[in-house]
């Protein structure tokens, strides 16, 4: 991630790496669009699912505590031919939005084994953000609100349920996510310049 610039944030913009993480069909290519294009309502459609071949990333600028950002998102494919693949790009990352469906029991179970790949790859102070998607389809839900609570308690890390059709708390997930991992970096870099300042 760029230092935290002084003078003209606009050249010097952090970036940083977020990569979206979960079984396939979870719906994190929407959530993407949901985020990064404005027209992702007009585009949203419920019937045509057209699983991510292989890796895709948008980018989105932000403006957090008067700092421009610039999000950098990958989108990964969650079928299992694309598993090494997928968690190859996990390296480096800041942030993670790691996402099951509601109305997937699978899906949620796997969020276990996704964490693992996140902390193999990334590291262990590397921030994610638990999802449980599609929350606008109650009368198909198999997994509990309050059992998506536990397990990001269980992890220490925040929880919403979203859903990209509807646009419920996508945005308040990113803000979240990007507030934290944001907090990290400086307080990283005051470290270094403390250090610095000391020898
Ligand atoms: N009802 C509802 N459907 C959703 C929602 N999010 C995604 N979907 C649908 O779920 C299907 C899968 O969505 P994708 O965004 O392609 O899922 P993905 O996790 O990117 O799938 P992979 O590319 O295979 O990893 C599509 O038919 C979407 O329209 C949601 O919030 N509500």
């Amino acid at each position: 991630m760029a230092v935290p610039g002084q003078g003209d944030e606009g050249r010097s913009a952090l970036l940083m790496k977020i990569v979206m993480a979960g079984e396939s069909c979870v719906g994190k290519t929407s959530i993407v669009r949901r985020y990064t294009e404005p027209n992702a309502a007009a585009a949203f459609s419920s019937s045509s699912y057209l699983a991510t071949i292989g890796i895709d990333f948008k980018v989105k600028c932000v403006t957090l505590n008067d700092k421009t950002v610039k999000l950098q998102i990958w989108d990964t494919a969650g079928q299992e031919r694309f598993h090494t693949l997928s968690t190859s790009y996990f390296r480096g990352a800041q942030g993670f939005v790691l996402v099951y469906d509601i109305t997937n029991l699978d899906s949620f179970q796997s969020v276990t084994s996704w964490m693992k790949d996140i902390h193999e790859k990334a590291g262990d102070e590397v921030d994610i953000v638990l999802l449980g998607n599609k929350c606008d389809k109650e009368s198909e839900r198999v997994v509990p609100k309050h059992k998506g609570e536990k397990l990001a308690w269980e992890h220490g890390i925040p929880f919403f349920e979203t859903s990209a059709k509807d646009n419920v708390n996508i945005e308040d997930a990113f803000s979240v996510l990007t507030k934290e991992i944001l907090e990290k970096v400086f307080s990283e870099y005051t470290e270094y310049c403390y250090e610095a300042a000391k020898s």
